[in-house]
C-alpha cells in the first residue's frame, strides 16, 4: 500500500502503530489481578521522564497495523482488551473499540487523557500528567483516576486531579517504580489519613510478568 493511504488509515483510526500485544494479568489499579489481552499502540508525546515504556513514543517505529488484524488476534485470547501505550488517544479509537465492541469483549483503556477522548469503554482508568493536564470531559467519565507519585508533591497535584473528576470515580496512588521503596511509605501514610485514597502497585513488575 502507498505510504499516503497508510497514512490516511492510520489518520481514520483504520490502522494504528502497534507496538506489542501480550496476554497477561492487569497488573495495576481496580482489575488488577484479572487476566486480560494488552494491546499496546505506538506514539506518545507527553515526555513522563520516568516512563517505564519510552520505547512506545515514536510512532513511527512501530509498524501500522489494521484493527482488523488487532481484533482477531484479541479475541483468541481473552474476552477482557485493555488498550494502553504510549498514549491511545493520540489516535481515533472509535474504529478499534467498535470492532472489539462487535465481539462482545470488554474494552479498558489506560491513558492520560492528553488529547480528546475517543471510542466506547468499558473501563477507563485516567493517569493524569503534570506537563500535558487531561482535556474533555474525560474527568467525568473515568471509572478509576491512578495519579503516579514520584515524590511528595505529586500528593498535592492528586488532590488537584481528584477534585475533578466524579463521584464514583475510584481513586488511586502508584508509587513511580524506580522510587517505589522511598514513596511506598509516604503513600501508605497518605492513604491512611486520607482513606478515599487507595495503593495501587504494579504488582507485574513484582511477579515478573509483562
Ligand atoms: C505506560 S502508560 C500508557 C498509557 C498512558 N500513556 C498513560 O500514561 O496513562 C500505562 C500506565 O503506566 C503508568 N506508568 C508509566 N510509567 C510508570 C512508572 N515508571 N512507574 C509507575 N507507573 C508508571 C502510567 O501512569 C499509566 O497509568
Ligand atoms: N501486567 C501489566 N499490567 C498493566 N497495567 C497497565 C499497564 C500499561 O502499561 O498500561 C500494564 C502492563 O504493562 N502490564
Ligand atoms: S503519558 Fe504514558 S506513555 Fe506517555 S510518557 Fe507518560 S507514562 Fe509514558
Ligand atoms: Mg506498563
Amino acid at each position: 500500500m502507498a505510504i499516503k493511504d497508510v497514512m490516511g488509515l492510520v489518520a481514520k483510526g483504520h490502522m494504528l502503530p502497534l507496538m506489542e500485544e501480550f496476554y497477561t494479568i492487569q497488573g495495576e489499579g481496580f482489575h488488577k489481578g484479572t487476566a486480560a489481552y494488552f494491546v499496546r499502540i505506538g506514539g506518545c508525546d507527553v515526555g513522563c521522564h520516568w516512563c517505564d515504556v519510552k520505547k512506545s513514543w515514536n510512532a513511527e517505529t512501530h509498524p501500522p497495523t489494521s484493527i482488523e488484524q488487532i481484533v482477531t488476534n484479541a479475541v483468541k485470547y481473552s474476552d477482557t482488551i485493555v488498550i494502553t501505550g504510549g498514549e491511545p488517544l493520540t489516535w481515533d479509537m472509535g474504529p478499534l473499540t467498535n470492532a472489539l465492541k462487535s465481539h462482545k469483549l470488554n474494552i479498558h483503556i489506560e491513558t492520560s487523557g492528553a488529547y480528546p477522548l475517543t471510542g466506547i469503554w468499558d473501563w477507563i482508568c485516567l493517569s493524569p500528567k503534570k506537563n500535558k493536564l487531561p482535556v474533555g470531559d474525560i474527568y467525568n467519565k473515568a471509572h478509576e483516576l491512578k495519579v503516579i507519585v514520584y515524590n511528595k508533591h505529586d500528593l498535592n497535584f492528586a488532590e488537584e486531579q481528584a477534585a475533578q473528576v466524579g463521584e464514583n470515580c475510584i481513586l488511586y496512588l502508584q508509587p513511580e517504580w524506580s522510587v517505589r521503596q522511598k514513596v511506598t511509605p509516604l503513600i501508605v501514610d497518605y492513604v491512611m489519613q486520607n482513606p478515599k485514597w487507595k495503593v495501587s502497585l504494579q504488582t507485574h513488575k513484582y511477579l515478573n510478568i509483562p
